[in-house]
């Protein structure tokens, strides 16, 4: 369980996130959703621990966040805009070594290759460099990087920007997937179609601040673009 307890970010006279409560239960898929500079980011970035806040604190199932070796907090996936790799190596060499950095001993070519396959890889891509890879392909990799790790948080920001609407679709079949399994996710995007299918809570910013909360039913599919169109 990830939660935020009055959590607060300023920068000089600028209030980037401003006395946020928030909860994100196993199984949740949190989608926040604002205009630019709402303070979406800002919300992740503390949450992974990437920044400190002003005031306020992040709780990671009922405690303290316990920082790894790179100063982000332990337990929890993170999958920004741009995923990063080293283009001459493969998604499994990537995979391997961002698997050790995090502390992951059982590095096993079977393993790994289970991990992104389960991540919707294709097989013949294991091997191949990820320079040649698509935007997709390379979530795929940072997926099975959270899977190896047994996240029990993962949060993304504006993950299906750039992706095509089958890529998109199917991204969101992984996240229902890891959600399935328990894991607490929250995720910022503006895709108003991604968050109807995949929310199970809907958070709206505005100006550093949580306007409004939804728990869409079911029922509420349907109009819910409508809906979030009028608090934007
Ligand atoms: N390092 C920083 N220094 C100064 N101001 C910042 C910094 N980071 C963020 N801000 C400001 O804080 C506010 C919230 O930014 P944030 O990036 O969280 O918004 P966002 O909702 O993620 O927007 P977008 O949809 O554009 O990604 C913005 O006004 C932004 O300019």
């Amino acid at each position: 369980m990830l939660e935020a307890v009055e959590l607060t970010k300023t920068y000089g006279r600028k209030v980037a996130l401003d006395g946020l409560n928030l909860t994100v239960r196993p199984g949740d898929v949190f989608c926040l959703l604002g205009a630019n500079g709402a303070g979406k980011s800002t919300t992740i970035k503390l949450l992974l621990g990437l920044i400190p806040p002003t005031s306020g604190e992040v709780r990671i199932n009922g405690a303290a966040p316990r920082r790894g070796r790179g100063g982000a907090n332990v337990g929890l996936g993170y999958i920004p805009e741009q995923v990063s790799l080293y283009p001459r190596l493969s998604g499994l060499e990537n995979l391997r070594y961002f698997a050790s950095l995090a502390g992951e001993s059982d590095l096993t070519r079977a393993r790994l290759t289970e991990a992104l396959e389960a991540a919707g890889l294709p097989a013949d891509a294991v091997d191949r460099r990820v320079s040649n890879y698509s935007k997709g392909m390379r979530q795929k990799v940072v997926i099975a990087l959270a899977v190896v790790r047994q996240v029990r948080g993962l949060l993304l920001d504006e993950p299906t920007s750039g992706l095509d609407p089958l890529a998109a679709r199917e991204f969101g079949r992984l996240l229902r997937d890891l959600s399935g399994r328990g894991v607490a996710i929250l995720m910022a995007s503006h895709d108003l179609h991604h968050i109807r299918e995949l929310a199970t809570r809907i958070g709206v910013m505005k100006g550093g601040r949580l306007m409004e909360e939804l728990e869409p039913t079911a029922a509420d599919r349907a109009g819910l673009e409508t809906r979030l169109l009028q608090f934007l």
